[in-house]
């Protein structure tokens, strides 16, 4: 019975008896070998962003790339270099190091009779090693990172637990819950909100959840095609397994070497590949979340219900404040028999911008389209690696015919990168028509080298920022989505504001750039990207944040939202009671104080602690009333 409604499962199933036949393939259960280790720093850096062996680094004042991962590895990057030195007026210092891993940690706060309860009754591993707690102790905000570096936090996580499944998180939860200890539940550790770093100023025992060690793939039934997964299984690894059964979920946040499904839904994270796929929340169907009063679920995995509101939706961008999500149920699709990539060139952002609103307006948009300005086409340029005399003459041949006879200006040139997904002649009439579209806005194919090149290189810029910080640059994106009939001038406004702000602090060497990412019927969502020369600059982090809080005061004063996909976390709380009205945020409070009455979750993101804390005094003096005036009532 349990079978036929496919209800997930917390052990690994026996395998059906030979010959049987069902659609719900529980003999596809299995352990997936994650590329990340249980300690994640063998593999990762402790200090930054991504593999231990994969870094950008200077050599003889030249930039260059190292590793064996991404195709930029082994390759010096003149161009990159000079982009540098111009946008930064700086010369690459290859002598500077980066940091070294600290020798002693904040001394733990320990609850011991929590610290008993889970040694003596339950079977979680844990740890209270130093390396262990500060390796979980961050996100990826630049302020996480320039704090890892220059030893200021004050407080990281006390104590790691590694659960292996559904029940052990049910145990954990509801110890953590009677001896007052917050928890933390933690995937990647991707986040760039803040939500994982560890509010300052908590006073109970701080745990982390560390999701990693339950990754198994559940079932899978090819006639729905859905599959379940538990939530700490990595991006990468859930598309591997699917891919080697001919199937995909199609979901890539830039991010997917590295973030968990668990994060996806606890953040509302979307993919590049959304087009085609969805984002995470189309892609989900039924997920599992353990919260101190219970777990709470759809009782069924049906397409869809009308049996409102929608739970999944309060699990869904949660960021961790009101429970474990333990297990997903997601929809997979065959994997696509072609894949082709493509550029187009357009002389201007605004012919750009135009470009993309029609494609969104007559729905035919590819797996991912994306359209960068100027600032940004220039430094994708730049990244290219150090060519032969060949391609250097082919270069300039193509340089000469965008700008002679095409008459490109390009100081305003700007281009969009395409990915298409289907079958080939599904994919043939898709490029067509898209290049027909394009033609109407002065826009011309570019090549597919370019596109494909430009899709690789977003996994390589996720580890620039490092390189930044260490020769004295500070950068960060952010990003919003916004109704198209002001999707043109949020981005003017909001460089606009960026510039005005850099004089305001006396910077004069900064890049501000941003790029069209997704598109949707009634609107699109901007990237950003800010950065600036800090090295005079005695709080590089505060002038970063200060500025940014302008940009944002702009995107929202010019309709954007507060987040299309990085959430709110503790970097956006200020602005959360804005963007969902005093209504909405009571309404989250109450779900709040039913689900996690002591305030044990992921304390600070989504409502600053504060507000929480006010929120759960005034719902805590209600109930007491209430029940003073029921006491009364009784005695009349
Ligand atoms: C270089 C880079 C590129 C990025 N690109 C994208 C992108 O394209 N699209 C996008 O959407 N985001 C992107 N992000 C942001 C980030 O990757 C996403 O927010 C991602 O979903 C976080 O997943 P994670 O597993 O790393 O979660 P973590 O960072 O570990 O946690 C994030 C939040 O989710 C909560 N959480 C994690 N697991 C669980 C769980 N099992 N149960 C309950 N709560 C949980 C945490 O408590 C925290 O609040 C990017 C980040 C970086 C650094």
């Amino acid at each position: 019975m349990s079978i036929k409604r496919n209800t997930v499962t917390t052990q690994i199933p026996e395998p059906p008896p030979e010959g049987t036949s069902l659609a719900l393939d529980t003999r596809l259960s299995r352990h997936v070998e994650s590329v990340i280790p249980k300690k994640r720093q063998e593999a990762l850096k402790w200090y930054g962003w991504g593999y231990n062996d994969s870094q950008f680094y200077g050599q003889q004042g030249v930039i260059c790339f190292k590793g064996t991962k991404y195709p930029l590895g082994g390759c010096e990057l003149p161009t990159f270099t000079k982009w540098v030195q111009t946008k930064f007026d700086m010369i690459v210092d290859p002598t500077k190091s980066y940091p070294q891993l600290p020798q002693s940690y904040p001394k733990p706060v320990q609850n011991a009779p929590f610290l008993n309860e889970l040694r003596g009754v339950s079977q979680v591993e844990h740890s209270l090693e130093g390396v262990d707690r500060l390796v979980r102790c961050h996100g990826q905000t630049l302020r996480d990172i320039y704090s890892l570096w220059h030893n200021k936090f004050r407080r990281i996580p006390d104590l790691v637990v590694w659960p292996r499944c559904h029940d052990e998180v049910v145990q954990l939860v509801r110890l953590a819950h009677k001896h007052n200890v917050m928890l933390l539940p933690y995937g990647g550790g991707t986040s760039v909100s803040g939500a994982i770093t560890c509010p300052q100023a908590e006073e109970r025992m701080i745990c982390v959840l560390d999701t990693s060690q339950m990754n198994r793939m559940l079932w899978l039934n090819r006639q729905n095609l859905t599959v379940c997964f538990e939530a700490g299984v990595v991006g990468q690894d859930l598309e591997r397994v699917l891919r080697e059964l001919g199937l995909t979920v199609g979901h890539e946040p830039d991010s997917y070497e590295f973030s968990t499904l668990g994060g996806w839904v606890a953040t509302r994270a979307s993919g590049m590949k959304k087009n085609v796929y969805g984002n995470i929340e189309d892609l989900v169907v039924r997920v599992r979340m353990v919260t101190p009063s219970g777990t709470l679920e759809r009782e069924c995995s049906a397409p869809r219900v009308s049996c409102g509101p929608d739970f999944n939706h309060i699990i869904l961008g949660s960021e961790g404040t009101l429970g474990v999500i333990t297990e997903v149920v997601l929809k997979v699709r065959p994997l696509p028999p072609v894949q082709r990539y493509g550029s187009l060139v357009f002389p201007d952002f605004e012919q750009g911008i135009r470009f993309m609103r029609e494609v969104a307006l007559r729905r035919c948009q590819p797996a991912s389209v994306r359209l960068m300005d100027n600032e940004q086409f220039v430094f994708g340029q730049a990244l290219k690696p150090e060519k032969s005399w060949l391609a250097s003459c082919v270069d300039a041949v193509k340089q000469r015919y965008v700008t002679s006879w095409k008459g490109i200006d390009l100081a305003h040139i700007c281009a969009a990168t395409l990915l298409f997904e289907g079958d080939l002649k599904d994919v043939q009439r898709q490029e067509a028509l898209i290049n027909e579209i394009a033609a109407r806005y002065k826009g011309f194919p570019g090549g597919g080298q370019n596109g494909e090149r430009g899709y690789l290189f977003t996994f390589v810029i996720a580890y620039i920022r490092d390189f930044a910080m260490h020769q004295g640059i500070v950068a960060e994106s952010f990003e919003t989505s916004v109704p198209w009939d002001r999707c043109s001038m949020l981005c003017r406004c909001v460089k606009q504001r960026v510039v005005s702000e850099c004089h305001k602090h006396n910077i004069s060497h900064y890049t501000i750039s941003c790029r069209v990412t997704q598109t949707y019927d009634a609107g699109a969502c901007i990237y950003f990207y800010f950065g600036f020369r800090s090295l005079a600059i005695a709080d590089p982090v505060g002038v970063f944040e200060a500025i940014e809080h302008s940009a944002r005061e702009e995107i929202l004063a010019c309709g954007g939202s507060l987040s299309h996909h990085h959430g709110v976390g503790k970097l956006r709380s200020h602005w959360y009671r804005n963007a969902v009205t005093d209504t909405g945020s009571a309404l989250y409070s109450a779900a709040k104080q039913h689900l996690d009455p002591r305030n044990i979750f992921a304390v600070g993101n989504l409502l600053p602690s504060k507000e929480q804390q006010q929120v759960g005094e005034q719902a805590a003096t209600a109930t007491a009333t209430s029940t003073t005036v029921t006491a009364a009532q009784a005695k009349l």
